[in-house]
């Protein structure tokens, strides 16, 4: 971990700009995702209408892809706004959510990688499936561990600047180098749309800074210490669910303190 990362300082800017992002995401975790980014502080705008893309991603600071629930009109939108987003050098996430498990999601993730995204974010069976089409997947949960996925998250290098896996230690992958962040709560994987907003705070954290390991790790920091903070009082899934949104907002995160113990650089 470089000495100069302060993923607290990197929140104190999100907060002051409020970036707005453009989300065009599953039906599944539409609100929990809109609600996550209004938590953190930037602004979330869910549209994925083919005739609203290029303009609201235009008009955006950041754009987040998430194949969870495709459709052909949504599709067609995410192309529409992955080509403005690429013109204009704005970051941009791919979540190829169950890219393995069909070839309809195999293609139409492809496609989108072509566009070449600021970041890529999986579970290990979607970064495996992504990068080897010889990879099957099941469902939309991973069949794999994050260790299977690691030469698969540096070959999505050549299409990406930041490559994350995540799993109960999430990996993550840039040209700087290869780190494994560890902590979260074994709830996450046991609400659905964790991975999903992962993905989002990606793409905000992506509007505040331009070095692909910083936002990628202050994004993992900020959903893994909520978490831990969640679990504290959580019952269950419902009320790790609502625990977690309310310590995404809190101010009291100490996400540079926090770090420390929570982030491991592998190599290069
Ligand atoms: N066993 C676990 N312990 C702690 N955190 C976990 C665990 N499993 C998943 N997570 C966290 O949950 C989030 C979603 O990860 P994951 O379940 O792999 O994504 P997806 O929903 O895309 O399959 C990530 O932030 C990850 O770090
Ligand atoms: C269950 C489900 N089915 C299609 S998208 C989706 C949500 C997946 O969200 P996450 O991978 O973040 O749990």
């Amino acid at each position: 971990m470089g000495t100069r990362f302060d993923p607290s300082a990197l929140l104190e800017t999100l907060k002051t700009r409020a970036p707005l992002v453009h989300c065009l995401t599953n039906r599944v975790t539409v609100t929990p995702m809109a609600n996550a980014l209004l938590a953190i502080g930037a602004a979330p705008v869910m549209t994925d209408h083919p005739d609203d893309a290029e303009q609201m991603t235009a008009s955006a600071d950041a754009l987040l892809i998430n194949l969870g629930t495709p459709t052909q009109e949504s599709l067609e939108a995410m192309t529409r706004s992955v080509r403005v987003a690429a013109a204009d050098h704005r970051p941009w996430v791919l979540d190829p959510v169950g890219v393995g498990a069909t070839r309809f999601r195999r293609t139409a993730a492809h496609a989108l990688l072509e566009y070449q995204p600021t970041a890529v974010r999986g579970n290990a069976s979607e970064i495996m499936a992504l990068a080897d089409e010889a990879i099957t997947g099941r469902g939309v949960d991973t069949q794999h561990t994050v260790e299977d996925a690691t030469e698969a998250a540096n070959a999505l290098l050549s299409y990406s600047k930041g490559v994350a896996i995540s799993g109960q230690q999430d990996h993550l992958l840039t040209e700087l180098g290869h780190w494994q962040l560890t902590g979260g709560s074994a709830w996450q994987p046991r609400v659905t749309g964790t991975g999903c907003v992962l993905g989002a705070l990606m793409a905000a954290y992506g509007a505040v800074s331009d070095e692909p390991f910083e936002a990628l790790a202050a994004a993992h920091l900020h959903a893994a210490i909520a978490a831990e903070l969640a679990e504290a009082r959580a019952e269950g899934p419902a009320s790790f669910a609502s625990a977690w949104l309310d310590a995404l907002a809190r101010d009291d995160l100490a996400l540079t303190e926090r770090a420390i113990e929570r982030v491991h650089a592998l190599g290069v």
